[in-house]
């Protein structure tokens, strides 16, 4: 990997302590929680207990978050009364033509944006061509390039290739931390993650930002990774345009909807190059001649996915009362006391975490680097920590401060220390899950 680790705990694990002292600051740590009510707003298996392996410990909302309880009701009545009684009336009676703006406005407070800037709807990947071509059509006559994160997820590299193919630029990867040296007068816009997928790296959002737009270009950002877990502050860092998936630490579900933030200077001038007559100022007229909407509405395309929509709306219900402030403060302690833990329990030399231990520089997740991680993941999941596993040899835990308690963070923990304490005898299963 080509992170430079910057923490004790990544530089060499500490001997097994044995030390159950965890279990009990585990404990404490839990009592104090002022978000420890909000895990009753998910289903979840029973609390983890060290003496039987019954009940799994879920640390992988970075990739599927849990099922938030509200859901499954909603969507009942969204199927039973608003489709099967109410049918078509419901696209006015029960709100369902303005859904997108709607939820959007939903998660704009998580993200720090005004209402009026995000809109549901559509793949991340398809809101990712939408802000690429769209911020390209309006950047500079004379730009040639777009810069996209080195490191980047795939999807995004791969859209913003196409993206440029169409738009007759250049695509060049650079390192997150290379682009203010990068960025020139030819360069349109930045595509870069705010939360590195593979390490957890959380990349400087406001100075990037800074440095696009003295250079001139416009700074795109992909919010998956960080959208529900921290601060994004998209208006107060004047963010052009970011897009994001709602299925991770927003628990909307697999294959829920993702959203598309603009903006508001930006909004007259936005192109999509997608416009669906839902983005039509006025759908209904069906004219042959397109007018975009005014405002958010025109990052529309086609008619929503209503059902998945509708599934999210109620999922943000898990958010009431809660500030996404408070979410990072136990996002950071979760992962520090995990950090903690793998040092106190794993052989010391089995594993390295490729997160950076600098809270300024962290996500919501921990990577840590093994031989046969593969295997190692399924060794996990088999005796009921899931994770993830991130080819050649990353395992993931993602940590979801609405639902993740400090006692899944130790026992996750402890269970690796015995696998990893027993790495040869791990037998040669196939790769875990996601690889
Ligand atoms: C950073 C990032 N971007 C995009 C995606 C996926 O895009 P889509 O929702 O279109 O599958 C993911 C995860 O799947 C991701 O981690
Ligand atoms: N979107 C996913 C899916 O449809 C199936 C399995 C995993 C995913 C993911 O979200 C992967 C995730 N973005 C990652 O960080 O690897």
């Amino acid at each position: 990997m080509s992170e430079t680790p910057d923490s004790p705990a990544e530089t060499g694990l500490r001997a097994p302590s044995g030390a159950r002292d965890m279990a009990s600051r585990a404990a404490e740590l839990d009592a104090a929680d002022p978000l420890a009510h909000t895990r009753d707003r998910f289903v979840l298996d029973a609390a983890p207990d060290h003496a039987s392996g019954d009940a799994s410990v879920y640390l992988d909302g970075n990739s599927l978050g849990a099922l938030p309880r509200a859901v499954a009701g909603r969507v009942a009545d969204v199927i039973a009364r608003e489709w099967g009684e109410l049918r078509i009336r419901s696209w006015t009676e029960s709100g369902w033509w303005t859904a997108p703006e709607r939820v959007g406005d939903k998660i704009a407070p998580l993200i720090g944006a005004a209402p009026g800037r995000v809109v549901v709807g559509d793949s991340t990947s398809v809101n990712l061509f939408k802000a690429v071509v769209g911020g390209v059509r309006m950047a500079g006559k004379g730009c040639t390039e777009i810069l996209v994160d080195a490191t980047t997820f795939p999807t995004d590299g791969y859209i913003a290739r196409s993206a440029a193919r169409m738009t007759g630029l250049a695509v060049r990867p650079v390192e997150p931390a290379r682009i203010a040296d990068e960025v020139t007068e030819r360069t349109a816009l930045a595509l870069v993650n705010h939360v590195d997928y593979r390490t957890g790296r959380l990349n400087d959002l406001p100075g990037i930002t800074h440095a696009l737009h003295s250079a001139g270009a416009l700074a795109v950002w992909d919010l998956c990774h960080s959208a529900g877990a921290l601060p994004v502050g998209l208006d107060a860092h004047h963010v052009d345009l970011a897009v994001g998936c709602t299925y991770k630490y927003l628990n909307g579900g697999p294959g829920a909807p993702a959203y598309l933030y603009i903006r508001e200077s930006l909004q007259e001038r936005f192109e999509s190059p997608l416009p669906g007559w839902n983005s039509h100022t006025d759908p209904f007229a069906m004219d042959p001649a397109y007018a975009p909407a005014e405002g958010i509405a025109r990052g529309r395309v086609g008619t929503p996915d209503i059902l998945s929509l509708l599934a999210l709306e109620a999922a943000l219900e898990a958010w009431d009362g809660v500030s996404i402030e408070a979410v990072r403060t136990k996002s950071l302690a979760l992962t520090d006391f995990f950090l903690e833990c793998v040092s106190a329990y794993v052989p010391p030399g089995r594993a390295r975490s490729v997160t950076p231990y600098d809270h300024q520089r962290r996500g919501s997740q921990v990577s840590l680097e093994c031989p046969r991680a593969g295997e190692v993941m399924d060794e996990l999941i088999r005796r009921g920590v899931v994770g993830d596993f991130r080819r050649p040899d990353v395992l993931r835990f993602g940590f979801t401060p609405l639902y993740t308690s400090f006692a899944d963070a130790e026992r996750a923990a402890w269970v690796l220390g015995e696998v990893l304490g027993a790495l040869p005898e791990v037998g040669s299963g196939t790769a875990g899950t996601g690889g």
